[in-house]
């Protein structure tokens, strides 16, 4: 790792030397979390999101990973997705099976994707359905500060303009305090139906992580990260903050350019 850090209260900063670097220290956190998961609850709840994301845990369905992470227990959903059918190359369910899914032993019947035959909001309600049965029955833990779901790990990206899993900067899905799962049609960046995870259950999660590379973030990745809240205040990525979890920040050094001179360990 090339610096680690604290930042604030902004959660933990791993910046990382190469993409290369990112993505085995990306596969070791997951890994660890995985194992820790499964030890305290016989379970791994894990929620992906589209984009580069998928690439950067490419590592995971290598050695050691492949054989050391325990893959039965892994129970996956998705932060959002987009309304296409899931044969789309947009899919981010089709991203997660060509680049994740379809080379580890996950048990199918745990692989919870969204409802490709649905319209964009029957299928969020349909979905926030299926999380809440799996609440119930603890696959999904149950947050005890909110009655939200807490799942173990929540993987974003995050674009150009500060958003993460669908919630976009100055959009009222920003405001939806009581669902869970919601939806837009709407979205910047195409395509543009989308289901989305709310921030009451990103921020509900015992570990969120937001992997964000390149020269071109490194203006928002400043944004979200520093103490420049006076001008942004509705930064989608700046309002994840988990209110009981661990945030991670994992960046490579032209993301992390614009940071304020961050206190770190070599
Ligand atoms: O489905 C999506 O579009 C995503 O979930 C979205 O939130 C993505 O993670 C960011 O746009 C970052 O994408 P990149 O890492 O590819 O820039």
């Amino acid at each position: 790792m090339a610096l680690s850090g604290a930042h604030k209260d902004r959660g933990e900063l791993r910046i990382l030397e190469n993409l290369d670097e990112l993505s085995t220290d990306l596969a070791d956190y997951i890994s660890e979390l995985s194992e820790v998961s499964v030890k305290e609850r016989g379970v791994f709840s894990i929620a992906l999101s589209g984009g580069s994301l998928i690439g950067l845990m490419g590592k995971l369905c290598e050695a050691p990973y492949n054989k050391t992470v325990d893959w039965g227990k892994w129970y996956i959903f998705w932060a959002d997705e987009r309304v296409v059918a899931k044969n789309h190359a947009d899919s981010n369910y089709k991203l997660a099976k060509d680049g994740l899914l379809s080379k580890v032993p996950i048990v199918p019947s745990h692989v919870h994707s969204i409802n490709d035959s649905l319209s964009a909001e029957e299928a969020a309600n349909e979905y926030e359905f299926v999380i809440r049965q799996l609440v119930k029955t603890r696959i999904v833990s149950v947050s005890d500060v909110s009655d939200c779901p807490k799942f173990d790990l929540i993987l974003l990206g995050m674009g150009l303009d500060g958003h993460v899993a669908s919630l976009f900067p100055n959009h009222s899905v920003l405001d939806e305090k009581n669902e869970w799962v919601t939806f837009i049609t709407d979205s910047p960046k195409p395509p543009p139906e989308r289901i989305t995870f709310t921030l009451p259950v990103i921020n509900s999660a015992s570990n969120v992580a937001v992997v964000v590379t390149g020269s071109s973030k490194a203006e928002v990745v400043h944004l979200a990260i520093d103490d420049v809240e006076a001008d942004c205040p509705s930064l989608p990525a700046r309002m994840v903050q988990p209110a009981k979890g661990k945030l991670v920040w994992f960046l490579d050094m032209p993301a992390a350019s614009k940071v304020d001179g961050p206190q770190f360990s070599e």
